[in-house]
C-alpha cells in the first residue's frame, strides 16, 4: 500500500471536476452487448479507476455465507485470534489486531484476517528468501467456527477465476486481444497466490479532530482490487480527479473494484490507480473483504509493454488534459519497478511485519531493523 503525503492530496483540489458518483458495470451484459460491455468498461477503467461490477459470476448464497461469517471471525475469543496472528507465519498471512501493522505516519484502525488459497511453498535452503512468501494460510480451527476455512476458500477460489476473466475483458476493452493482461499473472496458478483480506473497522466516534480515520488515503499496490463492503456502512470513499471524495456506498450484490499501482505501471498510465480512505464508521463495525490480484512472481514491472491502439491513447491523453497532467509526458517508472515482482512484495511485508520478519527471515531482520524491534512491538 502506498502511503500518501497530504500535500499531493491538496494540489489536487485545484484541478478541473471530474465524476461524482461511482460507474456500475453490469457483468451479463458482456453477453448480451459485448460491444458496448466494452465501451462502458473501458470508460469507466480510464476516466474513472473504481466501479461497482453488478451481475458478477459468484453465487449469492455463496456471498451471503461469507457475510454471515465475517462478523463471528472477528467475535472469537482474543486468544484463538492470537493464535493464529501473523507473527506466526512466514508467508505473512493470518489475523492483526487494531494496529497491527507497523505503518508510519497513519495507524490503521482495524483489525484483518489475511489469507491466500492453498499453495506449497516452494522454498529451499539456498533459494531466494522471497519463495517463502507462498504457502498454506493460518485458520482458526473449524470446532471453533465451523465451515469458516471452506467457505473462505471456496469465495478466494471463485474470485480468482472471476479476476482471470475480468482481466480478459479489460484487456478487450483497452483493443489488445484477450489474453495479453492476462500475461501480467502466472500462467502456472499454483505459483501465484493472491492475497485476501477481511476487515472490521471498529466504531470511532468522531472527535475534535473530526472522523477517525479507518484507513488512510492510499493507493492498492494489486493489479486489481475486488472488495465486498459486507456492512451497510457509507464509510468508503474515492478521491477524484479534482480532489473531492466521492462516497462509494455499499450496494448488495456487487463488488467495488478498483485500480491498483501494478496495472497502472505495466499500462505505462493508461490506467491510473485510484486513491481512496475508509473513515471509521461514528456507531457499529464496519467489515469489509478485499482481494487482491496481483503480479506473477517473475514479472519486472517497467519491462513490461502493451501495445494500445491509438483511440486508447486519445482516451488517456484526453483525461490527462481535462484532469491537469501532462499528456506528453512518458510514463516514469521508479528504480525498484526493475526488480521482481516478488522482491518488491517481499520488501512491503518485511518493512510493515517485523515480528515475522524476525521470527522467518532473520537475516534480512538485522539489515531492515538494525536498531532490533521498534518499541510498541517489544512486549511480543
Ligand atoms: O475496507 C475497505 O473498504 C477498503 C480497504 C482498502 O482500501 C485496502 O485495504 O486497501
Ligand atoms: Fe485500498
Amino acid at each position: 500500500m502506498v502511503r500518501l503525503n497530504p500535500r499531493i492530496l491538496l494540489n489536487n483540489s485545484l484541478m478541473s471536476l471530474e465524476y461524482t458518483e461511482i460507474p456500475v458495470v453490469d457483468w451479463t451484459l458482456a453477453e448480451r452487448d459485448k460491444v458496448l460491455f466494452l465501451t462502458e468498461l473501458r470508460n469507466a477503467m480510464i476516466n474513472v479507476g473504481f466501479l461497482y461490477l453488478s451481475n458478477h459470476p459468484i453465487p449469492m448464497d455463496l456471498v451471503d455465507k461469507v457475510i454471515d461469517l465475517t462478523p463471528k471471525f472477528f467475535d472469537l475469543p482474543q486468544e484463538v485470534k492470537n493464535s493464529i496472528d501473523m507473527s506466526k507465519s512466514p508467508h505473512f498471512h493470518g489475523y492483526l489486531r487494531v494496529g497491527g501493522e507497523a505503518n508510519d505516519g497513519h495507524p490503521d484502525t482495524r483489525e484483518q484476517f489475511n489469507f491466500g488459497g492453498d499453495r506449497t511453498c516452494r522454498f529451499e535452503e539456498g533459494k531466494p528468501e522471497y519463495l517463502k512468501l507462498q504457502g498454506s494460510a493460518l485458520w482458526p480451527e473449524d470446532t471453533v467456527l465451523p465451515g469458516y476455512r471452506d467457505t473462505m476458500l471456496d469465495y478466494y477460489q471463485r474470485l480468482e477465476d472471476m479476476s482471470w476473466e475480468f482481466m480478459a475483458y479489460v484487456s478487450e476493452a483497452l483493443g489488445l486481444q484477450p489474453h495479453e493482461l492476462c500475461s501480467l499473472f502466472d500462467p502456472d496458478r499454483s505459483k501465484l497466490q493472491p492475497r485476501c483480506k477481511v476487515f472490521r473497522y471498529p466504531a470511532c466516534p468522531p472527535g475534535p479532530s473530526g472522523r477517525g480515520s479507518g484507513i488512510a488515503a492510499h493507493y492498492d499496490n494489486s493489479l486489481l482490487t475486488y472488495l465486498l463492503q459486507v456492512s451497510d456502512q457509507h464509510v468508503l470513499q474515492v478521491q477524484n480527479h479534482s480532489g473531492d471524495w466521492v462516497s462509494v456506498p455499499p450496494i448488495h450484490g456487487t463488488f467495488v473494484i478498483n485500480l491498483g499501482k501494478a496495472l497502472e505501471k505495466a499500462t505505462r498510465g493508461v490506467l491510473t490507480a485510484t486513491i481512496h480512505q475508509v473513515i471509521s464508521p461514528p456507531v457499529g463495525a464496519r467489515y469489509s473483504i478485499g482481494f487482491f490480484s496481483s503480479l506473477a512472481m517473475h514479472i519486472r514491472i517497467a519491462e513490461v509493454k502493451f501495445d494500445f491502439p491509438q483511440e486508447v491513447w486519445d482516451m488517456k491523453k484526453a483525461r490527462d488534459e481535462r484532469t491537469g497532467k501532462d499528456s506528453e509526458k512518458e510514463f516514469e517508472f521508479a528504480p525498484k519497478d526493475h526488480q521482481l515482482a516478488a522482491e518488491i512484495v517481499l520488501d512491503e511485508k518485511i518493512r510493515t511485519h517485523p515480528l515475522a520478519t524476525l521470527r522467518y527471515y532473520p537475516n534480512l531482520f538485522d539489515q531492515y531493523f538494525p536498531n532490533g524491534l521498534p518499541t510498541h512491538l517489544l512486549a511480543h
